[in-house]
Parts: C-alpha cells; sequence; structure tokens
C-alpha cells in the first residue's frame, strides 16, 4: 500500500520541493489586513520566508515554485530559484503536480515534497526533523496547526504525490493511504498564516525576517 513503512526505490537522495504560490493580490481572504500592511504584502512576505527556510534546510536539493504571479516569479528567480508557470491555472492540487512532474526532470529520482507557502515561522532544522521522517514512508504528510489541514505532503517517488490539499485535507490525506507524521513537534513547520490569529502566533513562535520586518514597518509608518 502507498504509505506503508519502507523507503520507495526512489529514497535516500536529497529532497527536491515543490512550493505553489498563488497570485499574491488574490491570495489570503481570510487574513483580515494588518494594521500598516496589506494582504498582497503579507502574502508576498510569507512566501519570501517559506523560501528562505526551506534554502537553509540542508536535505533539500532544489526547489520549484509553480506560481503564476510575475512577481513571485521574479523574486523566485532572484535567489536562483527556478519558478515555472501554473498554466492552466486549475488549482492548487494541480499546481503541485504540475511541480512533481518537473522535479523529476531536473532530479529524476529525487523524493519530492510539497508544502504551503505561508510558513511564516518555518525553520529549516524542523523541517529536517520532518523529513527525516517522512524518509521512511512511501507518502507522509503532516497536519497544519489547526488539526483539519494539511502544510505538508511527501513522496519518495513523485509520481505517487496524490496531493489532495485544501479544506479537511488531513482526512483526504489519512484516507488516500499517506503516513501522518505524529512523532515530532515541528510547531513551525505545521504553522500556515490564514488568519490574523495564525499570524500572531507565528509572532510569538519567531517569523522569518521578512514578515517581521514588513510587520515592524507597518508599526511605525516606515517604508519598507
Ligand atoms: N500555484 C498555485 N498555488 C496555490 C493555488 N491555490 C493556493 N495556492 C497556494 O497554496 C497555499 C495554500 O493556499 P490557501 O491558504 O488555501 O489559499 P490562500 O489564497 O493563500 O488563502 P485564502 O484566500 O484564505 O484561501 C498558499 O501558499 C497558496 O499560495 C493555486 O491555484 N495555484
Ligand atoms: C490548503 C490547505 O489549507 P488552507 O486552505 O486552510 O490554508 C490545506 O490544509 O490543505
Amino acid at each position: 500500500m502507498i504509505g506503508q513503512v519502507g523507503p520507495g526505490p526512489c529514497a535516500a537522495r536529497p529532497w527536491v520541493a515543490v512550493l505553489p504560490v498563488k497570485p499574491f493580490a488574490l491570495s489570503k481572504s481570510r487574513l483580515q489586513p494588518w494594521p500598516g500592511a496589506d494582504r498582497e504584502e503579507l502574502a508576498r512576505t510569507l512566501f519570501l520566508d517559506t523560501l528562505r527556510a526551506l534554502r537553509t534546510t540542508d536535505d533539500v536539493a532544489a526547489v520549484v515554485v509553480v506560481t503564476d504571479d510575475p512577481d513571485a516569479t521574479a523574486l523566485a528567480v532572484a535567489r536562483g530559484v527556478l519558478a515555472i508557470p501554473d498554466h492552466p491555472r486549475a488549482g492548487l492540487n494541480a499546481a503541485i503536480l504540475r511541480g512533481a512532474a518537473h522535479a523529476q526532470t531536473i532530479a529524476p529520482g529525487a523524493p519530492v515534497v510539497a508544502l504551503t507557502s505561508d510558513l511564516a515561522a518555518l525553520r529549516g532544522s524542523e523541517l529536517s526533523e520532518v523529513l527525516a521522517a517522512a524518509r521512511d514512508h512511501h507518502r507522509a504528510f503532516l497536519a497544519d496547526h489547526t488539526g483539519r489541514g494539511t502544510t505538508l505532503l511527501t513522496a519518495q517517488c513523485p509520481a505517487q504525490l496524490q496531493p489532495a490539499f485544501e479544506g479537511s485535507s488531513r482526512q483526504r490525506h489519512m484516507l488516500s493511504g499517506a503516513w501522518e507524521i505524529t512523532d515530532v513537534d515541528a510547531h513551525s513547520v505545521r504553522l500556515d498564516v490564514d488568519t490574523e490569529e495564525d499570524l500572531r502566533i507565528a509572532r510569538r513562535l519567531g517569523l522569518g525576517p521578512h514578515t517581521s520586518r514588513l510587520l515592524a514597518a507597518a508599526a511605525t509608518g516606515r517604508p519598507r
């Protein structure tokens, strides 16, 4: 069964991360504008902090950003990260599948990890712990901090990823046979920022520098 214990044939290689990014201007509809910082700016810094942490994670060899946003594309490319278009725009799971297929072309046989791009407090060390736990399973996932959704899904072979994100995705990933990673806390990997309360929690946990600077500038009215 997919998800059972035991490494698949593609195991023991560094990971390729797939990072789907919705156009910033259309993102974060549940996030009330923070005083002095609008949703679009926040969506951008959440992405930048997620990407920054990913690039400092030892066992992540490459990142594939999937987006239709020229700004997100430029920010990725400026950091030496590959960005591919999200065409035809068919939603989050289709974007992840596109990214996973592309991962196979740039690193054949490498395992793949798909994450949401709103992990504002993400720490590379915690992501490494999660990836180490995922290594023993063909497919694995991590529930988000609410216990309803998913922030991360892995597959040793990208063709087996079967992403079922959005809404109650924890249950869908469980029912699909993916292994739920429960033996690591990894608060920063579970914390997707959708609401103002999530942003407050991320602030307490330790925001990445981009969102941190944005909120600091917003508080003082300084330009950023
Ligand atoms: N490429 C791509 N990424 C997506 C798409 N939909 C969502 N995402 C990304 O997937 C992650 C989870 O998205 P959501 O939290 O469901 O959506 P959101 O627009 O960020 O927030 P809401 O407006 O509150 O739903 C975010 O990092 C989004 O940027 C899509 O259609 N294409
Ligand atoms: C995309 C997801 O979450 P949300 O839409 O709540 O951010 C998910 O949990 O699969």
